[in-house]
């Protein structure tokens, strides 16, 4: 289970030119195993909530808390994906995947293939990074962050910088892992249908300061389908949410 908590989340980044309010009185709490997106323009403090989430930054006020217990520090039931796969080109796939790990442990060994079947790429073991598509790369780095079976998956634009057919289909991928091995998911996205396609909730934020302006539950069963009016009556209410048509940034135009 990962129950996770915001609760009057400051943060303010100082430095000797600016003083930037990142975050302002933010509070959400995910409940276990909810999909939920944060959606909002540049800047409104979206990868600050994760790396809040992550453990990677604790210079914060307010608290924030996994399963009742304050984040304090990055743990590996806590994955992390970036919109990089950051993946190391001088290894395999399995030796990404398995990284501090020993793949000649028969439980290493077992684990390893089991995600690497979970986000199919059988047969793609002993390839290398540079042998491999984005959408493949990606998928690696998903296979990496769930092998230590995370109760919470956060994910910072993962599939940002792959081309349109990719990103759906790994939004499929992406959502028949979260369907079969339930966790808790925090997604980070500039894509508003991506959002409505996967979250049972999206989180709307706005800058200057980051706060959150508005949080829009998807009421949709799945699978869900891109052109059904529901579908586009939800990127009506979110790109509304967002400020409006006229005052929107190419990424969320329809
Ligand atoms: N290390 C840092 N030092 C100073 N300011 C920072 C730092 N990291 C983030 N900020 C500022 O905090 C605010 C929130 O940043 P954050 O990266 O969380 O936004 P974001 O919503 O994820 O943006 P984007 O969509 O562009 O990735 C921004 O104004 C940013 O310039």
């Amino acid at each position: 289970m990962a129950n996770v908590t915001f609760m009057n989340v400051n943060k303010t980044f100082v430095s000797k030119e600016s003083t930037v309010q990142a975050l302002r009185n933010v509070n959400l709490e995910l409940k276990q195993d909810e999909f939920v997106a944060i959606i909002g323009p540049s800047g409104c403090g979206k990868s600050t909530m994760l790396k809040i989430a992550a453990g990677l930054d604790v210079k914060y006020e307010g608290s924030v808390l996994l399963d009742g217990q304050p984040v304090t520090k990055p743990s590996i039931e806590k994955g992390f994906i970036f919109q990089e796969h950051r993946l190391f080109p001088w290894l395999t796939v399995e030796k990404n995947i398995a990284a501090n790990l020993s793949l000649k442990d028969p439980a290493v060994r077992q684990q390893v293939n089991k995600v690497i079947e979970l986000v199919k790429l059988s047969g793609f073991e002993k390839a290398f990074p540079k042998q491999l598509s984005g959408g493949m790369s990606q998928r690696v780095a998903i296979a990496r962050a769930l092998m230590h079976q995370p109760q919470l998956l956060l994910l910072d634009e993962p599939f940002g910088a792959l081309d349109a057919f990719t990103r759906n289909h790994m939004q499929e991928a992406l959502l028949d892992i979260w369907r079969e091995h339930r966790m808790t998911m925090l997604l980070v996205t500039h894509d508003i249908d991506e959002a409505i396609f996967l979250a049972d909730r999206i989180v709307v934020m706005e800058a200057k300061p980051g706060t959150i302006k508005e949080i829009i539950p998807i009421e949709l069963q799945h699978p869900r389908t891109r052109v059904s009016t529901s579908f586009m009556d939800y990127r009506k209410r979110v790109l509304y949410a967002l400020g409006g048509h006229e005052e929107m940034e190419p990424a969320y135009s329809i």
